[in-house]
């Protein structure tokens, strides 16, 4: 059935703001902020725990199960570093935040995290890991790169994707009646 919501994924490495935007886009276009993170916590959706990286290890088929019914009625901002497991038909569009090297550093290093894994997300943003994933498992069209250096990066980008949702919601929504 089609959806009358879209749903979007703000995907990118740690830090780089994707709590912050959805935050403010959930706030921004009344759609829903679906942190995975907490859902994994929340409903058991973890096969372990990675004491050296000090994160959960998603079991994927579960979290995509406890989510199903949920996102695929639409009206989603979906929160999390990955976004290779969600199948692309539940997707509209998907956001990849991107900032500079010595901003993001700062901003992990205030996280405490362990050096190994401070360098394994500096790398990752580095190499551009999110950006390539989301270009592998999306139709092109609809994977944007934004920046997210600075709080005026945060305000452009909540009010270009807020004209986004309101052009695909008159453009892409099933007629109501
Ligand atoms: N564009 C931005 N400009 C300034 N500070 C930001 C920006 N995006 C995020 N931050 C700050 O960086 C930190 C990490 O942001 P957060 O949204 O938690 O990142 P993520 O969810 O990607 O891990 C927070 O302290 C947040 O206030």
């Amino acid at each position: 059935m089609a959806r009358s919501s879209p749903n979007i994924i703000i995907t990118g490495t740690p830090g780089v703001g994707k709590s912050t935007h959805c935050e403010q886009l959930a706030e921004a276009t009344g759609l829903k902020h679906m942190s995975i993170n907490q859902i994994v916590k929340d409903r058991n959706c973890a096969e372990g725990f990675d004491d050296e990286l000090k994160s959960w290890i998603v079991d994927e088929d579960k979290l995509l199960d406890a989510i199903e019914d949920e996102v695929k009625d639409g009206g989603y901002i979906i929160d999390w570093h990955a976004c290779d497991i969600f199948p692309e038909s539940w997707i509209d569009l998907v956001v990849v935040l991107r900032c500079d090297t010595a901003v993001l550093y700062d901003r992990l290093s205030g996280r405490k995290y362990s050096p190994k894994k401070l360098e394994e997300n500096m790398d990752a943003e580095i190499m551009q890991v999110l950006l390539d994933e989301a270009r592998e498992g999306f139709a092109e069209e609809i994977v944007v790169e934004l920046q997210s250096n600075t709080i005026e990066d945060v305000d452009t980008n909540v009010e270009r994707i807020k004209t986004w949702v309101e052009n695909w919601t008159r453009d892409t929504a099933p007629a109501t009646s």
